[in-house]
């Protein structure tokens, strides 16, 4: 669990005001080169050195941590904020700094962030269809849940042949969405921002034919 204690500089407008603007209207944003290719670098290499080392684990499904790569393929490695590694010390600024827009101009009352690594090996089934937090049967916010998802995809640019988006459904599903319902599908590429509201949206990982790499969170409410 990770406390952002300190105040960055805030992220600059020409980020913040589209960012704002579509999460008040749809309740999910894309921002693309929301981080620079040096970052996307850097993050990718100490992603791809901690598999090596040994670091990744099989990531498990929802209530239980069975793994089942059917369901769910790829592997993932917790990331701390007291991690002295210089690129993770970008990454949680801007962490830092994101939830400082969102507090400040939604009122979400964001409190604490857990975030990994993960990696989808080429040739993975994906991610089925899941939402991030169980749905409450009282509007509002649930405190100490997940409240608002971010990913940022680390990847080399992105063919659209290897497949492996984001398939996110944009409708209001109290239960698992028919794969027809209405839906956006976001290409895993290089220093692409995406964040949505984690009780709201279900989602899925398309089989991806090249490895995939990304690094995702949940801020969650006090
Ligand atoms: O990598 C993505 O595009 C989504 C990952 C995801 O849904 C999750 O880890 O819960
Ligand atoms: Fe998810």
């Amino acid at each position: 669990m990770n406390h952002i204690a300190f105040t960055p500089a805030p992220l600059p407008e020409e980020v913040a005001d589209p960012l704002l603007d579509a999460l008040t209207r749809q309740h999910y944003c894309v921002i693309d080169q929301f981080i620079p290719a040096d970052l996307i670098a850097s993050l990718r290499d100490l992603a791809l050195t901690r598999q090596q080392a040994g670091f990744m684990h099989q990531a498990g499904t929802s209530k239980s941590a069975i793994t089942n790569p059917a369901l769910r393929g790829d592997q993932i490695a917790w990331l701390d904020e007291s991690d002295p590694h210089p690129a993770l010390r970008k990454y949680f600024a801007l962490l830092s700094k994101l939830q400082q827009l969102v507090n400040r101009n939604l009122m979400m009352g964001l409190d604490t962030v857990e975030t990994h690594f993960a990696i989808y090996p080429a040739g993975s089934s994906g991610y089925a269809t899941h939402i991030d937090q169980f749905q409450q049967h009282s509007p509002g916010p649930v405190s100490g849940s997940r409240a608002l998802t971010l990913i940022i995809y680390l990847n080399e640019g992105w063919p659209e042949e290897a497949g492996g988006e984001l398939r996110l459904y944009t409708g209001q599903h109290t239960a698992q969405p028919l794969p027809e319902a209405a839906h956006i599908d976001i290409s895993p590429t290089g220093g692409r921002l995406v964040l949505f509201l984690s009780d709201r949206f279900w989602h899925t990982v398309l089989p991806a034919k090249q490895a995939r790499l990304s690094v995702t969170g949940w801020f969650k409410t006090r």
